[in-house]
């Protein structure tokens, strides 16, 4: 259709690029573009075929293509994990360089699932009631990094309200060989574990003395991200979000 968001996808054949394609497909308002595989050179993607592309690959690329993107005058959707605030940092500096009239826009989450965004605002706000906080994130096995991208920006966020609300270090006794108490993000103790059946999981747990709050998602079947993927097409084709977004909540009016 004539007004439809032309939307490309990177990663095309990945476990999430094909579910973003068929999802796509199915879409009001979308019309899906080029479907680009790390064979492909990721030069064909421009704004004379696409106003928005998605991109799912791994952590090793994602920071080249964005870059490559935004370089083509391509707004971009990015869903793989992998960065911290120095790549961040580098998508904003390439995004200043080219803004003006019609500027571009940059959205990255590390989950586009509604149950563990709202379980990453529920642990932020529940963490500076509580002495201990840790995350546990479940993943299928082929999955390339560990934490989960998704755990990190948990962890850190917990981090963040715990330390507005000048709360002390949670306690913890552990000596000699620490390590089986799993990544320490931010002062936030973060566990991954790989097993055949599952998909996507997280779970926080926070405890006082006596009692425990655990607040867990389960993402089932990758279908659980697509809603929120289209959500962030949309919103980025509008023009409304100019620059570097992170986070599916800037979206929700939480
Ligand atoms: N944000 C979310 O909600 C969410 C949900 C699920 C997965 N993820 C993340 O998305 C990423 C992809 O996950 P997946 O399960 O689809 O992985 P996958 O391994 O199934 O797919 C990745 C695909 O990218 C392709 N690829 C690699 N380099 C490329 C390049 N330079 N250009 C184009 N394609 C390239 C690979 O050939 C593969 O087909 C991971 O980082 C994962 O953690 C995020
Ligand atoms: O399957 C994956 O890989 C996932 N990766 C994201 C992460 O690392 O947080 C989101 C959940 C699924």
């Amino acid at each position: 259709m004539g007004n439809d968001i032309r939307v490309s996808v990177v990663g095309a054949q990945g476990r999430m690029g094909s579910s973003v394609v068929s999802a796509l497909a199915a879409a009001e308002g979308m019309t899906p573009a080029l479907a680009v595989t790390a064979d492909d050179d990721l030069g064909v993607v421009t704004p004379d075929n696409t106003d928005v592309a998605v991109e799912f690959t791994v952590p090793d690329a994602t920071l080249g293509n964005v870059l490559k993107l935004v370089e083509q005058g391509v707004s971009v959707v990015v869903g793989t994990t992998g960065w911290d605030d120095g790549k961040l940092s580098q998508v904003r500096k390439a995004l200043e360089k080219r803004s003006g009239p019609g500027s571009q826009s940059v959205f990255i989450a590390p989950n586009f699932a509604i149950s563990a965004v709202l379980a990453d605002v529920f642990a932020a706000k529940a963490a500076p009631y509580f002495t201990s906080a840790e995350v546990i994130e479940l993943h299928h096995p082929d999955k390339l990094d560990a934490p989960s991208g998704t755990a990190i920006h948990t962890a850190r966020a917990i981090a963040s309200s715990r330390g507005q609300a000048r709360c002390a270090s949670m306690p913890d006794g552990t000596q000699g060989n620490t390590a089986s108490r799993g990544q320490v993000v931010d002062g936030v103790h973060v566990h991954a574990v790989r097993l055949e059946g599952l998909n996507a999981h997280e779970e926080v747990l926070l405890g006082n003395a006596g009692e425990q709050l655990v607040i867990r998602a389960d993402s089932f079947d990758r279908s659980s991200f697509m809603p929120g993927v289209l959500l962030a097409v949309r919103k980025i084709a509008s023009g409304d979000y100019p620059g570097l977004t992170v986070g599916l909540d800037t979206f929700l009016d939480l």
